[in-house]
């Protein structure tokens, strides 16, 4: 199990993992800074029209490269509900 073809492969799933950890942190400073944009505001956290454009986009991309768009619409919804998460903490403050 530690040839050095699945060493490659394990170095490389590494690298994305770390790459979407970094993506995922980003994003979700974006959720911070909307958040406290909207609460100033009293704007709603949930935008259903801009959340069912974003969904519908990554699942016919996520299609195009191969990818289950029931894989992609979970992860994507997991990362909606994070996002929501932080808006809402920053409303209730
Ligand atoms: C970030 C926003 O707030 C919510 C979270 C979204 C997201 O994480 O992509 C999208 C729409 C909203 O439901 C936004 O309004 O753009």
């Amino acid at each position: 199990m530690n040839s050095p073809f699945i060493q490659n492969i394990r170095k490389d799933i590494d690298d994305i993992d770390a790459q979407l950890l970094e993506l995922l942190a980003r994003r979700m400073q974006h959720a911070v800074t909307i958040g406290t944009y909207k609460k100033e505001r009293g704007l709603p956290v949930v935008q259903g029209n801009r959340w069912e454009a974003i969904l519908k986009e990554a699942m016919g991309q996520g299609a195009e490269k191969g990818l289950d768009p029931m894989f992609v619409k979970s992860i994507w919804n997991t990362i909606h509900d994070e996002s929501i998460r932080i808006q809402e903490k920053i409303q209730n403050k």
